[in-house]
């Protein structure tokens, strides 16, 4: 047969590729042309769902990138050793690589990507970035005429879920974990989802296509939503809000340094991230001239993200099929520099803040005369509630940048009426 794949992992993308490749009536008729040669497991004896000729499954995957036949390496297996060397050995042994690996590729890309020029090959990684939502090809592709100014996406399935499960039903954290790792939605170890990693490394990957430039991970402002509690969600959902995990990048307009973030963000109902639910991701792209532009789909599980793969995949077989010498520059990635990434407290931003304090007369005075001192203006101020005998003030802010509010909080904690200040979020 025609083209032949290395498959490196069997699990929920690995099986929906196979799933995929193997029912290929009414798709693409290039995908005939493709043959699933070797797939490589941890272990033969688990049931796969998928059935596949006993010499095709092998343990051995350091055979599979260093197998002549192969000629196309597909690396579903996560993390980052042996991914990394594997594709690194697959590239020297001249095949190309698709990979839904965003651990990997955000921070071994360099390396990644300058083997695969020295060799001329491709590094195909639609799925590494909003599952089946193609973003990474538009990026690269249709979108690469413009100036990117941002992009803000919602781009963890696992999180979204969770978040919109807490909202919608009162639900509580680790029992709506359990469920998205149930779904195939969560990584092997879902702290990289829930502490916002996830959403870091793709974000990471997102900035260095729109922007033109790598990005150090180390560089990404990242907070997850382990604090995010159903007050805040409560309290968000009175002043006309949602919370999302939002991962942003954006280009400062008076420096050559971006922004680029990963934290819980209050987003206003009537803005279009606000309605994207469960696993759905989306990305929202400005640039000039295009203006908006919105990505939309299931951003995780394995038939949306085994779309994406194969996808590469057939990108892949078509270029073999019509190859010339030269690589197409469109589907290469050859910028060199980094980024200047400028830190957090360089951003402007308005602020959620909730306070837990004495219900003392002149509380609300302390607040805004503390603000003020440090040119925090503020939008909003409520005090609802009342807990354990301390009551709970809101407030919101005007932008501000984000040093400023940092110091302003520092100097309120010492106030001899503040007892704790349980939430800190952005608000978009
Ligand atoms: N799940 C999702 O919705 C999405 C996942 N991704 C990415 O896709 C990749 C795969 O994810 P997913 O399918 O969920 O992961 P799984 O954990 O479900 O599957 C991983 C597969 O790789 C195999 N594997 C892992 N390590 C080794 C090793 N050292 N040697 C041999 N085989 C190994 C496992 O073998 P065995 O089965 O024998 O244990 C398993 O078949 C990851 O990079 C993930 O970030 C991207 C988008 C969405
Ligand atoms: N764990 C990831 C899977 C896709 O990248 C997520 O939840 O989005
Ligand atoms: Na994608």
């Amino acid at each position: 047969m025609g083209v032949k794949l290395g498959i490196l992992g069997l699990g929920t993308v690995g099986t929906g590729t196979v799933q995929l490749l193997q029912d290929v009536a009414g798709r693409n008729p290039l995908l005939q042309q493709i043959e699933i040669y070797r797939v490589g497991v941890r272990t033969l004896d688990k049931n796969r769902g998928v059935e596949l000729p006993a010499e095709v499954l092998t343990t051995d995957l350091a055979a599979i990138v260093n197998d002549p036949a192969v000629d196309i390496v597909v690396e579903l297996m996560g993390g980052l050793e042996p991914a990394r060397s594997l594709i690194i050995t697959a590239l020297k042994n001249g095949k190309h690589v698709v990979t839904a690996n965003k651990a990997a590729i955000a921070r071994f890309g360099a390396e990644i990507f300058t083997t695969a020029n020295q060799a001329g090959l491709y590094v195909m990684l639609e799925a590494a970035v909003g599952g089946g939502i193609p973003v990474i090809q538009p990026l690269k592709q249709s979108l690469s005429v413009n100036r990117i100014h941002t992009v803000t996406g919602i781009v963890n399935g696992t999180t979204n879920y969770i978040l919109t499960r807490m909202q919608r039903e009162g639900s509580n954290f680790s029992d709506v974990l359990a469920d998205a790792q149930t779904l195939g939605y969560a990584e092997a170890d879902p702290t990289a989802d829930v502490d916002g990693l996830d959403a870091a490394d793709k974000i990471a990957i997102l900035a260095s296509l729109g922007f033109g430039g790598r990005i150090n991970l180390e560089d990404v402002y990242c907070e997850g939503i382990r604090q995010v509690s159903k007050t805040d969600i409560t309290y968000a959902e009175k002043l006309g809000f949602v919370i999302k995990l939002l991962a942003i990048a954006k280009q400062y307009t008076d420096s050559s340094s971006l922004s680029v973030r990963v934290h819980p963000t209050l987003v206003p109902k009537a803005h279009p991230l606000a309605s994207i639910n469960d696993v759905y991701n989306a990305i929202l792209i400005e640039g000039e001239p295009i203006g908006q532009v919105m990505f939309f789909g299931p951003g995780a599980g394995a038939g949306a993200t085994a779309s994406a793969v194969t996808s590469d995949i057939l990108n892949l077989v078509a270029l073999l099929q019509t190859s010339t010498a030269k690589p197409n520059p469109l589907l290469t990635c050859r910028h060199q520099h980094y980024s200047p990434v400028a830190p957090i407290t360089e951003l402007v931003t308005r602020f959620y803040a909730r306070f837990l304090t004495k219900d003392q007369p002149g509380v609300i005075g302390n607040l805004g005369t503390c603000f003020g001192k440090y040119g925090v203006s503020l939008e909003s101020v409520v005090q609802t509630g009342f807990q354990k005998g301390l009551a709970e003030i809101v407030v919101v802010s005007h932008d501000v940048r984000e040093g400023d509010f940092r110091q302003a909080l520092a100097e309120i904690q010492t106030l001899e009426a503040i007892d704790s200040i349980p939430s800190l979020l952005r608000v978009l």
